[in-house]
């Protein structure tokens, strides 16, 4: 080490301090301490003209380096860059204490210190008297931020935090460290942001848990104290990257600001992306809040870049789960070219998922529908379940073929589906219940790429009773604003049951606008809208409502292949051992049930190996001790499901499909 050979360094403090830094078995905060104390010597000595300057420099460059490793080094042995770590946690246990506390001292108090005030003078007396600009001094303070430096002490313990007000190289010896006496649970390192660049505007002391949010500029350095009441606050000193200390200054006052610097932002991201961070930035250390900060980041990226791809992933909405006025944003119909999927489907507008500004305002045709109803519509009746494939759905072959050809097709395809190959614009599903009709309903709306609004007629009727029919026409015309639209009407005979004379007023009305907007959907060919019914009462539905659901599909109880098919898709996905013959006698002694209860046959049986492990605990049994699924399983599951539809009811469907069916 170059030791300057003056009066003032006392060669023996000098070669302590020197012993001290080269031991290795000196702490960091005290190998800080010493270099600190050799800055401070030299500082002390140039300014009393004691070295020259250039050698003043060469020290002063060397020590401060070597102070500036340790305090920005995060490395727990030899740096002391982890302090806000213990910080954070302590002050996040205090905010836990009481949520609603709140520094007391915020950095216009600090500044109206006393101490600091004759810091400050001191400060600007003696810059005047120091070098022009162009002086190595200032090269010094380029290079080293930070001098104040205080030992870290025991939680909350009165100790002194420096907070020079210019960089050290400029303030004289007896003014370079002046005290202020705070109670404090920790210490920090203190940064020297020279004070005059750091007016309230530009100074911004954050709540360390307030609402402001958290730069990513908070390389653990230069998260530095004025934490001098309770840690609750701090600033940044931008130490270790120019351009986002620049960002964060610039923000003005409010640091948010800086926050949303897309700049910064996307320094931070693309940081992330390459999966280390600027090389500008002191370390790789990321603060808890900074992390924080970036988790959120990222989230709300993934959840802006990440559309909703399926046809049930989020509500298709016109955007009522968005926070929106009524009308607000609303957004009309797009058109879906591109939004066919690998399977040939169509994936449900998924563009709607991610708010867009509408191109209007408001649709013409939603004017004077009531608010409510429209929001009603689009939160409750637009249909968001998981998507449906045509393979999910076991037999119904004819069922299958007729819709895929006058239903999926022609939304696929309207410019070839024209005149007479139009597709129909009523259809009805009728059947035995649990067959599958609302299963194809769904399926019919995930392939076409279609809208699909659900609604049961029955809460058409009884949720918004006096209001049905202003339910029914808002329901179309918000369909028409979202094309192609399956309307899909479940229990559609409570709607449209046969008028009687005890039939209530109400019930007329909402069968009336029905009607008249069927109707409507039905002669105008360019509207895409499809309204499809599920019954399992056909025979009471009204003749004329008859007459306009023109495609009648009978949905019947299904085959032996198509039970057999329902067992093995159900299986596939439980851990089970069953061989081909006997999954053939399950198939026989179904003989009679719906798909519906075919699954609550298998749902039954899955529960055997449980209910077998009697003398086991069942809150300490593992996976793998849980026996495969058996066929005794399904035998004792005969026991108890049995088939949901009667014979007679059978016949009833039977002929009613031969009667106004389109089945072959
Ligand atoms: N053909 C089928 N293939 C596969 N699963 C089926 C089939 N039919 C019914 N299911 C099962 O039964 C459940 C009920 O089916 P769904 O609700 O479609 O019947 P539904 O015909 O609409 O009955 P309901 O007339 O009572 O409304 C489905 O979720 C499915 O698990
Ligand atoms: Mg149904």
């Amino acid at each position: 080490m170059q030791t300057p050979s003056t009066r003032s360094l006392h060669l023996s403090e000098w070669q302590k301090n020197y012993f001290d830094i080269t031991s290795g078995t000196c702490t960091p905060s005290q190998k800080a301490d010493a270099y600190r104390a050799q800055i401070l010597r030299i500082q002390y000595a140039w300014a009393n003209s004691e070295v020259s300057q250039d050698c003043a420099t060469k020290l002063f460059r060397k020590y401060a380096d070597k102070y500036s490793a340790i305090i920005d080094s995060d490395n727990v042995e030899t740096g002391l860059n982890n302090y806000a770590e213990n910080i954070l946690t302590m002050a996040k246990c205090q905010q836990t204490d009481s949520s609603q506390w709140q520094s007391g001292l915020t950095i216009n108090n600090v500044f109206k210190l006393n101490s600091v005030q004759e810091m400050m003078q001191a400060g600007r007396k003696f810059k005047d008297s120091l070098l022009a600009p162009a002086d190595a001094s200032l090269e010094i303070h380029k290079g080293v931020d930070t001098f104040g430096f205080s030992k870290p002490k025991s939680n909350c313990t009165e100790q002194t935090i420096s907070i020079p007000e210019k960089p050290m190289s400029l303030i004289q010896p007896q003014n370079s460290q002046l005290s202020i006496m705070t109670k404090t649970t920790g210490d920090f390192p203190t940064s020297s942001v020279p004070l005059d660049e750091l007016p309230s505007a530009k100074f911004h002391v954050a709540p360390l848990f307030g609402n402001v949010k958290m730069t990513g500029d908070t390389t653990k350095a230069n998260t530095v104290a004025l934490n001098v009441s309770s840690n609750q606050s701090f600033f940044h000193s931008g130490h270790g990257n120019p351009r986002k200390k620049k960002a964060f200054y610039d923000s003005g006052s409010n640091g948010t600001e800086a926050l949303s610097d897309p700049t910064l932002n996307k320094t931070l991201d693309n940081a992330e992306a390459s999966g280390h961070r600027d090389e500008n930035s002191l370390s790789s250390f990321k603060t808890a809040k900074e992390q924080l900060w970036i988790d959120q980041q990222k989230k709300n990226h993934q959840s802006q870049r990440a559309p909703s791809l399926s046809y049930g992933g989020v509500k298709k909405s016109l955007g009522a789960g968005r926070s929106r006025g009524i009308f607000g944003k609303f957004v009309p119909p797009l058109a879906k070219q591109d939004s066919r999927d690998e399977k040939g489907g169509m994936q449900c507008k998924p563009q709607r998922a991610v708010p867009t500004e509408p191109a209007h305002p408001v649709d013409e045709r939603l004017k004077n529908l009531e608010p409510r109803m429209i929001e009603l519509i689009m939160n409750e009746i637009m249909d968001h379940g998981p998507p449906v494939n045509w393979e999910d759905i076991a037999g119904v072959e004819f069922a299958k073929t007729t819709i895929k050809e006058i239903v999926v097709w022609p939304m696929l395809r309207p410019d070839i589906f024209t005149g007479l190959r139009g597709p129909p614009k009523g259809i009805l599903l009728f059947g035995p219940p649990g067959t599958g009709k609302t299963l194809i309903g769904k399926c019919i709306a995930s392939q076409s790429g279609a809208t699909f609004f659900s609604i049961s007629a029955s809460s058409l009727t009884s949720k918004w009773v006096g209001e049905g029919e202003k339910m029914v026409r808002a329901l179309f015309a918000v369909a028409r604003c979202q094309q192609p639209a399956v309307i899909f009407i479940d229990e559609i005979d409570s709607l449209l049951s046969q008028r009687g004379d005890g039939e209530h007023e109400s019930s007329r009305r909402i069968k009336t606008e029905f009607l008249v907007q069927l109707d409507g959907a039905t002669t105008s060919s360019e509207e895409r809208i499809l309204v499809v019914g599920a019954t399992n009462r056909p025979q009471e539905i009204d003749e004329a409502a008859r007459r306009r659901l023109v495609k009648r599909l009978y949905i019947p109880l299904p085959e032996p292949s198509a039970r057999k098919q329902i067992v093995k898709n159900l299986m596939a996905k439980e851990h089970f051992r069953l061989s081909e013959e006997e999954i053939s006698l399950i198939v026989k002694q179904s003989d009679g049930f719906s798909g519906a209860d075919m699954t609550q046959l298998c749902r039954e049986a899955s529960l055997g190996p449980i209910r077998s492990l009697q003398t086991i605990d069942i809150t300490t049994v593992t996976p793998d001790q849980v026996r495969p699924i058996a066929f005794v399983d399904f035998e004792n599951a005969f026991r108890t499901v049995r088939p949901s539809v009667s014979l007679k009811d059978l016949e009833l469907y039977e002929n009613w499909n031969k009667t106004f069916g389109c089945g072959k």
